[in-house]
């Protein structure tokens, strides 16, 4: 940058579960020195918080009534990003099968997602250097004038072996049904669904390494900055 402190720069990047998101945001923000904010895991912390309080999920209403109480404070360093719910960290508690199985339905709710959405805006607005934010809908709905926007995906086989990995040899079908049944319900609620916007670079890390698609982005943000 010619003239000295570089302007903030906005990332945004969306696509199903198991595309590599979390992993490639993460890394991509600690190279650039840039914030990170996983909006999946406010969800998972505001449906955790539903589950706990004894809220039915089954019933919008109900949820959209509360969807103001709790508070849902993420810390944004990519080397060790939080999230607490009322003071409680639910890194742990939110990543549970019961929560994974919930968050669908009570991230449909539009209350839900104008509280959880305003609460990105504003993060992404206050990161000094800039910010990564990954989810579903961040380049078509929270911020569409990210200044770079990119969409992963990769084939429901690869992302069902990368996720069974993870959870220590679940069984690798039910893993690949399960991100089936959650990737339609978020791309088919009414507010805000999973999608690519139009202006979104889609990457398919199918073949890819995890590093080969770091680099992939960590380009392209390199580049989008050089144009600033
Ligand atoms: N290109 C890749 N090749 C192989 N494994 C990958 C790749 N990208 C991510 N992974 C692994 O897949 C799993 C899911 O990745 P994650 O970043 O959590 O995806 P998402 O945030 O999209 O759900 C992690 O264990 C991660 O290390
Ligand atoms: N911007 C976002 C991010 C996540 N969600 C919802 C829909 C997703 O199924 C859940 C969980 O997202 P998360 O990114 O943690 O899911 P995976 O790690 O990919 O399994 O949250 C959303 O509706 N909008």
């Amino acid at each position: 940058m010619e003239n000295g402190a570089a302007k903030p720069v906005i990332v945004a990047i969306d696509g199903p579960s198991g595309t590599g998101k979390s992993s490639t945001s993460k890394a991509v923000a600690a190279q650039l020195g840039l914030s990170y904010l996983d909006t999946g895991a406010q969800y998972r912390a505001i449906t955790w918080w539903m589950v706990t309080s004894g809220i039915d999920i089954e019933d919008p209403t109900a949820i959209a009534a509360v969807a103001g109480k709790p508070e849902i404070i993420s810390g944004t360093d990519p080397a060790g990003p939080t999230i607490t719910v009322d003071g409680t960290d639910v890194s742990g508690p939110i990543r549970t099968q019961e929560v994974t199985s919930k968050v669908s339905a009570v991230s449909a709710v539009p209350e839900v997602r104008a509280r959880i959405t305003e609460l990105q805006r504003s993060l992404a607005t206050s990161a000094e250097r800039g910010i990564v934010v990954e989810g579903r809908d961040i380049g078509t709905t929270v911020l569409p004038d990210a200044d770079l926007k990119i969409f992963l995906t990769a084939s429901p086989e690869a992302r069902a072996a990368r996720r069974s990995g993870e959870l220590k040899g679940a069984d690798v079908n039910a893993t690949r049904e399960a991100l089936i049944k959650r990737d339609a319900a978020d791309s088919s609620r009414k507010t805000s669904p999973l999608a690519k916007a139009d202006d979104a670079v889609e990457v398919d890390t199918t073949e890819l390494t995890l590093t080969q698609v770091i680099e992939c982005v960590v380009t392209l943000v390199e580049e989008k900055r050089t144009a600033k």
